[in-house]
């Protein structure tokens, strides 16, 4: 498979070591010195391509590969705001697209945890529920997208719960989510049910950057000769 890969910093590297060491092609590589070099013509040479900008270029990147007729992964966070309109664009062009805020499988099987364990949860109002993540310090958005995917999880099943906050709060309709930046943590997610009685805590830790590369890697295999607007459960659990 030909892959472009749009943004070649610590995450378009690390697909690209995973992408050869499975027989792939890197046929561009676009960062913020050589955006000359993204054009139509080139990323057509390309079978898919990989976008991992910044919240501040993801949708324009999306749009241009999408519009030059490219299948696109995108694991960019912080510009879901314009994902109404990319969408549209998307099905206008019959395009293929595939989205997740965390690309590791470990992190898709905690989603799925979450949601278990907010359902069970929901008629326990004695316990509340907060998250909290952690990240390097050169991360530009917070929270991260991964703790708005989890907080929009446990919103759906607990009910009290009406919308995320990134700062601390005495609201108990607010769901508290602490952003903290350590480096070098590549990603670390909790959510917490705190009562006067006990706590229950989950966590996922990633060591390191390679569960984000390999599953993007897989999302590209998977987006192959498709058309429409796929997520991660899509590639790991086959719902489409
Ligand atoms: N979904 C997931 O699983 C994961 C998502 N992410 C997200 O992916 C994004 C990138 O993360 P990461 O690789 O760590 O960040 P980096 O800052 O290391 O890399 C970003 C890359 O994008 C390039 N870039 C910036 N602007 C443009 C532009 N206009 N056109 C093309 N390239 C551009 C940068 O260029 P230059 O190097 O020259 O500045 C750099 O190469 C973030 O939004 C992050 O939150 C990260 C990990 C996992
Ligand atoms: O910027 C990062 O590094 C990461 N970003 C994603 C996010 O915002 O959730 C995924 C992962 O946690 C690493």
């Amino acid at each position: 498979m030909k892959i472009a890969l749009i943004g070649y910093g610590k995450m378009g590297k690390a697909i690209e070591e995973i992408a050869l060491s499975k027989g792939h092609e890197i046929v561009l590589k676009i960062h913020i010195d050589n955006t000359e070099a993204f054009t139509t013509e080139a990323i057509k040479n390309a079978d898919v391509a990989i976008e991992f900008t910044s919240p501040e270029t993801a949708a324009e990147n999306i749009v241009k590969c999408i519009d030059a007729g490219v299948p696109v992964v995108s694991g960019s966070t912080g510009w879901l705001g314009q994902w109404n309109k990319v969408a549209d664009f998307i099905q206008e062009k019959n395009g293929a697209f595939l989205y997740s805020s965390n690309y590791s499988v470990g992190v898709n099987l905690f989603f799925e945890l979450n949601k278990y364990l907010a359902a069970l949860m929901e008629p326990y109002n004695e316990y509340n529920v907060s998250l909290e993540e952690i990240h390097h310090t050169q991360k530009k958005d917070a929270p991260s997208g991964t703790a708005i995917t989890l907080a929009e999880q446990v919103s759906q099943s607990i009910q009290s719960k009406k919308h995320w906050v990134n700062q601390p709060s005495e609201n108990k309709e607010d769901l508290v989510i602490l952003s903290e930046r350590i480096d070098p943590a590549p990603g670390t997610h909790k959510i917490k049910y705190q009562s006067e009685i006990d706590d229950i805590e989950i966590i996922h830790t990633a060591h390191n950057r390679k569960g984000f590369a390999g599953g993007a890697v897989l999302a590209a295999e998977f987006l192959l000769g498709k058309t429409g607007i796929f997520t991660m459960k899509d590639v790991l659990f086959g719902e489409k």
